[in-house]
């Protein structure tokens, strides 16, 4: 077993480690070898497949191969009510039909949708946690058929654990005074671990009373807003506007986490993107490409903020998920306080679709009275 060999002294292979290889993998389009107690199966990004690569794993196939796909996709491509996730035969690993049913807009289910297993709701949680399009091939295996072959393997239970094992190793890596225009009296402190495949910042502005609800933020990293300042949405000016609130009042946390586009990486918010610009709205363009409503987690969140000593939050925030996540982790929620961006002609309808699909509390009205004069 791998897990007796070491590296000076070191476990070779932790799940954690296990996990982190098998997603450079995953993403650099090669096949990872997922374990269960009973079964062995290659798992490949049908996004990143080549023709030369499909042949190759048909030929290993003898026909068993197949394509899992989330409830979402499946929905989009006509399977009406799906929740589960679901698998599609494919006696011949044909890139056409990958494509056709994974990536295109006008996909159709071609053949009956089958139960996945749990090995392959692993293999679409890899495609998840690797930040690629949600739909993945899998060619089943036996040990003889991949021997000599250089894999990356992991158990499906490390694939599982991922998430809450990088919480729990959640470590402060380095603090320092960075003063911001407008609050001068700033601290980042940079976590390794969490979510997303970076690491994660606290911002701690002024001198916030740890005794009593903290003002806190949590603030999802928004690379076309918070740096460029879209006018797609409201990250640039809710980021911005609650640091300079917490500067102007008893201080707070902004917590910025790397889950670009709601958890579903950069690459994929711009997909979404071109269909927005298609007409879609920002939940139907998600859906279209597989992702569910939200795809973050923020149990992490919550460890980052007890690390640095927070029993209880003022939630600066309008999403209920955000609230409902903390309480779950064991803080208390003394109080939320809305969080309001600014209004313009391209962000008004993602703002509506937020109120009125995810249930933000935003009340337009009073939205709408800060229209931005930059539009
Ligand atoms: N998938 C997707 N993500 C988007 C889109 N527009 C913005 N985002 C992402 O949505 C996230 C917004 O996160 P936050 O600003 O933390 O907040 P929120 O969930 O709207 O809740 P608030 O705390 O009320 O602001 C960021 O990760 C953005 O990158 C979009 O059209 N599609
Ligand atoms: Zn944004």
């Amino acid at each position: 077993m791998l897990q007796s060999r070491t590296l000076f002294g070191r476990p070779l292979e932790t799940s954690l480690v296990a996990v982190d290889r098998a997603i450079s993998e995953f993403r650099a389009g090669r096949p990872v070898l997922l374990r269960s107690a009973e079964t062995r199966l290659l798992a490949l990004s049908a996004e990143l497949a080549d023709a030369e690569l499909v042949g190759r794993l048909d030929a290993l196939a003898s026909g068993k191969a197949y394509l899992a796909l989330t409830p979402a996709r499946l929905r989009r491509l006509g399977a009406k009510n799906r929740t589960e996730t679901g698998i599609l035969a494919m006696p011949t690993l044909d890139l056409a039909r990958i494509e056709m049913l994974a990536l295109k807009i006008d996909g159709k289910v071609d053949a009956p949708v089958a139960p996945a297993s749990a090995l392959d709701d692993a293999a679409l949680e890899l495609s998840r946690l690797s930040l690629v399009l949600p739909a993945t091939i899998i060619v089943p295996v036996t040990a003889e058929q991949t021997a000599g072959e250089p894999l990356v393997e992991v158990d499906i239970e490390a694939v599982n654990g991922y998430r809450a094992a990088q919480a729990a190793t959640l470590t402060i890596v380095g603090r320092a005074p960075v003063p911001l225009e407008g609050a001068p009296d700033t601290e980042f402190v940079v976590f390794r671990g969490g979510e997303g495949l970076r690491d994660q910042v606290a911002i701690i502005v002024g001198n916030p009373d740890l005794s009593g609800p903290v003002p806190v933020r949590l603030h999802s990293a928004c690379l076309t807003g918070d740096l460029f300042g879209s006018l797609k949405c409201d990250c640039g000016d809710q980021l911005r506007e609650t640091v300079q609130w917490m500067a102007e009042n008893e201080g707070g946390i902004l917590l910025y986490l790397d889950q670009e586009g709601r958890g579903n990486g950069i690459s994929n918010k711009m997909r979404a993107y071109k269909l927005q610009s298609q007409g879609w709205d920002t939940y139907d363009a998600d859906e279209v490409l597989g992702f569910d409503l939200d795809q973050r987690h923020f149990d992490f969140a919550a460890t980052m903020l007890k690390q640095l000593g927070v029993t209880r939050v003022t939630a600066l925030t309008n999403n209920p998920l955000k609230v409902g996540a903390i309480k779950a982790a064991g803080l208390e929620v003394d109080a939320t306080q809305r969080v309001l961006g600014r209004p313009n002609v391209h962000n008004v309808r993602y703002l509506a679709s937020k109120r009125d699909r995810a249930g933000h509390f935003i009340d337009m009205d009073a939205l709408m009275a800060r229209a931005a004069p930059k539009d």
